[in-house]
């Protein structure tokens, strides 16, 4: 079963750069891999293209059976609810609790209050957050920050998770920890995209690796491969 398709996908920008060339690559639904290479590979380009923030501009990206080319309005919003974002700055709101930074996507469909509280205390849970709900952010560490940040992109319980270098800030030990995060979410069946130019840390995770230069898929290396 395939959950993500890029084929043949090229990305060419306004500017006229060519940020991805003839990508292709299949994503099983609950597998976690990684998306490495240089500063400018076009790692979060693929991203984007995913999340439907920018178009391929040639061949097609399919997602859920869904040529995202194709999407227009309203079911671009449809879209992204089954895809979750993690950033590297997590983004929260810096005035409104834990809680409520995590509820914000299913308020935002009009979910009703009592389900969102449920929805909210069971994903804090997951991330390890139980007892931080009335917390602000800047009362929680970077590594529970970026967690609040997870559990927001998971809330809604997306297909696919998308984390764009999500422990850029963090050390090693707090990387390490969110990483051990993000796999316990694919064991439970959300596939999880990873990009990351941090080799150490995608050698340890021992997923399989896709990696880009200049806009190129270069290798795909399946999980463990990648040499010491
Ligand atoms: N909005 C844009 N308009 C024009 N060119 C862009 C745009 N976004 C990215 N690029 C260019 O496309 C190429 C790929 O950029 P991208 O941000 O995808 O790389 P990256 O691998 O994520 O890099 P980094 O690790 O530095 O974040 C780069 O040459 C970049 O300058």
């Amino acid at each position: 079963m395939t959950l993500l398709r890029f084929d043949n996908v090229g990305k060419r920008y306004a500017s006229g750069r060519d940020a991805l060339a003839d990508v292709s690559f299949e994503v099983a639904p609950g597998e976690m891999l990684f998306v490495t290479g240089h500063s400018g590979a076009g790692k979060s380009t693929l991203l984007r293209l995913i999340h439907c923030t920018e178009r391929a501009t040639r061949g097609t990206v399919v997602f859920a059976d869904r040529n995202l080319g194709k999407l227009r309005g309203r079911r671009i919003s449809l879209h992204r609810r089954e895809v979750g974002v993690v950033f590297q700055d997590h983004r929260l709101l810096a005035d409104r609790s834990v809680a409520d930074n995590v509820a914000l996507p299913l308020r935002l469909r009009g979910m009703h209050r009592a389900e969102v509280a449920k929805r909210v205390r069971s994903t804090l849970e997951k991330v390890g957050l139980g007892d931080r709900e009335k917390s602000l952010p800047r009362q929680l560490s970077a590594g529970e920050q970026q967690r609040v940040g997870i559990a927001r992109a998971i809330v809604a319980e997306p297909k696919l998770l998308l984390a764009d270098e999500p422990t850029g800030n963090l050390d090693p030990a707090l990387s390490t920890e969110i990483m051990a995060l993000l796999e316990s979410l694919a064991l439970r069946g959300t596939s999880v995209l990873v990009a990351s130019h941090d080799l150490a840390l995608v050698r340890r995770m021992r997923k399989r690796v896709l990696v880009l230069d200049h806009g190129k898929l270069i290798d795909d290396i399946g999980p463990g491969d990648l040499a010491e």
